[in-house]
């Protein structure tokens, strides 16, 4: 066995010997280590590099503690004298001296220190140390929010930006994108007072914190904050109670030049249930829309994340997946994964044989025939226009746009040719459908409202 003051050198020796110096240098080395009667405590030099540390790295640093000296127990801490976001009695990793004089408190006491405890508690709202600017990949659909994003990060407070509220359908990557700004800021600044929330957990603390009388130290922490980042802001639509406690925070924070950032499913009058005062100041900063990934995005995406995984993925295989796979960003990756597990599950590398296999419920779900009449009917119940102009002569702008567009649908979603698609429009040649193709298609690269429009137009034929 080795001597307990040799267990942290040996265990450097063996985590050099197997990680790449970069991550040995970033992540390992600036740990140092106690060891105590019946543990090692690591001590990182930030909550950053801690958070990394515990995702990735504290299950291979236990097994090696283990081997080396039989030690069951690795404690991970914050050393060094940074300043906690939450107040010190807040902060369960924060050692504390041991009180003078212990008394038992009463079970009011307890729940209401645990509800303390929760107001600031770290352990299920933390940021993400992997959702930084690096991993987010760029593209139409998110290259104003990121470019805002990036101020903010390095500017937190820029009235221009304050609020910023974030907005888009779901998996589009509007956590990942604030949590990197949180990320930013806590990485340049680890004395920054950082919290990131999702809105839920939000209301469950105001909830406890009334309950248990501890409403004082919830204003406290959360007026005293540099940057706060909400998630889902919608969930607090009905809430009267948090709205009216979100509202004095917001202020509180806006008023002493500190950031605020949301994220919504929707653009803030849009939101249903929430007070008027709120939704006007939602929109003092400024707000910004994530739409969905265009083609070449969806494959970037993939490609970033089999590289940040260490996976061998050809660029045909990527574009295939992600012609296939257009709903959201979290689905994509959700494809991917099964095409690595798959990969590893049957011992093969990732070919197109093997993609089409592993996805083959997606891809068969995809292939639902589409008809020529259901997107006539979605088109035109979406641009408000009468089934008939689909078929009728007229050539007004408001009318001839969206059958241009329906049969730029009926192109990419069904088998049928040219001429078929021509005769579906009243008679049409198939040069005048070859024309719609081309223009609508060169458009959605152009003109942002119709990119939006044959994108969501293209969601709705497919579920
Ligand atoms: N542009 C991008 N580049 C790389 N990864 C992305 C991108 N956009 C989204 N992702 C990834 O997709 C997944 C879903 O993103 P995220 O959770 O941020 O979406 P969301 O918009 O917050 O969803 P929800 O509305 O459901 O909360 C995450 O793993 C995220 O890293």
């Amino acid at each position: 066995m080795t001597e307990l003051d040799q267990i942290w050198p040996a265990c450097l020796a063996r985590l050099e010997a197997e990680l790449s110096s970069q991550q040995f240098n970033t992540w390992i080395k600036p740990l140092s280590a106690e060891t105590g009667e019946e543990s090692l405590v690591l001590l990182a030099p930030n909550r950053f590099i801690l958070q990394f540390i515990k995702d990735r790295f504290l299950g291979r640093i236990e097994e090696l503690v283990g081997e080396l000296s039989g030690l069951t127990n690795v404690e991970l801490r914050v050393g060094g004298n940074m300043r906690p976001v939450a107040p010190p009695s807040m902060v369960s990793n924060t050692p504390r001296p041991a009180p003078a004089a212990p008394s038992t408190p009463t079970v009011a006491e307890q729940a209401k220190q645990a509800a303390v405890k929760a107001i600031g508690s770290h352990e299920s709202t933390r940021l993400n140390p992997g959702f930084t600017f690096d991993s987010l990949v760029t593209g139409k659909g998110n290259q104003l929010a990121r470019a805002a994003a990036l101020q903010i990060a390095e500017n937190p407070g820029d009235p221009a930006y304050n609020p910023l509220f974030v907005y888009g359908g779901v998996g589009l990557g509007k956590t990942h994108l604030i949590q990197a700004i949180g990320n930013h800021v806590f990485q340049k600044n680890p004395q920054a007072r950082v919290r990131y929330i999702h809105a839920e957990r939000y209301v469950a603390d105001i909830m406890r914190a009334y309950q248990h009388k501890a409403f004082d130290e919830f204003k406290r922490y959360y007026h005293s904050l540099d940057l706060l980042l909400i998630d889902d802001i919608q969930f607090f639509a009905g809430k009267n109670r948090t709205q009216e406690e979100f509202f004095y925070a917001f202020n509180a924070l806006i008023e002493g030049g500190k950031q605020v950032i949301m994220t919504c499913d929707s653009y803030p009058k849009q939101i249903e249930g929430m007070e008027e005062r709120l939704i006007s100041r939602f929109s003092w900063g400024l707000t910004v829309e994530i739409q969905p990934p265009e083609l070449e995005m969806r494959v970037a995406i993939l490609m970033k994340k089999a590289e940040v995984d260490n996976i061998k993925l050809d660029n045909n295989v990527a574009f295939f997946i992600a012609q296939n796979v257009r709903s959201n960003v979290r689905e994509l990756e959700g494809a991917l994964k099964r095409v690595v597990a798959y990969a590893r599950f049957t011992n093969q590398s990732i070919s197109m044989e093997l993609v089409k296999e592993a996805l083959k419920d997606i891809l068969a779900a995809g292939n639902r025939q589409v008809t020529v009449d259901a997107i006539q009917k979605t088109v035109a119940e979406y641009y408000k226009i009468k089934l008939s102009d689909m078929h009728s002569k007229k050539r007004s702008r408001d009318i001839a746009r969206p059958r241009q567009v329906a049969m730029t649908l009926a192109k990419e979603l069904t088998q049928l040719s040219l001429p078929n698609i021509g005769d579906a429009f009243g008679g049409r040649d198939h040069t005048t459908v070859l024309h719609a193709c081309k223009t609508i298609n060169e458009m959605r690269t152009s003109d942002p409202d119709i990119a939006h429009d044959y994108d969501a137009l293209l969601s709705m034929l497919r579920n």
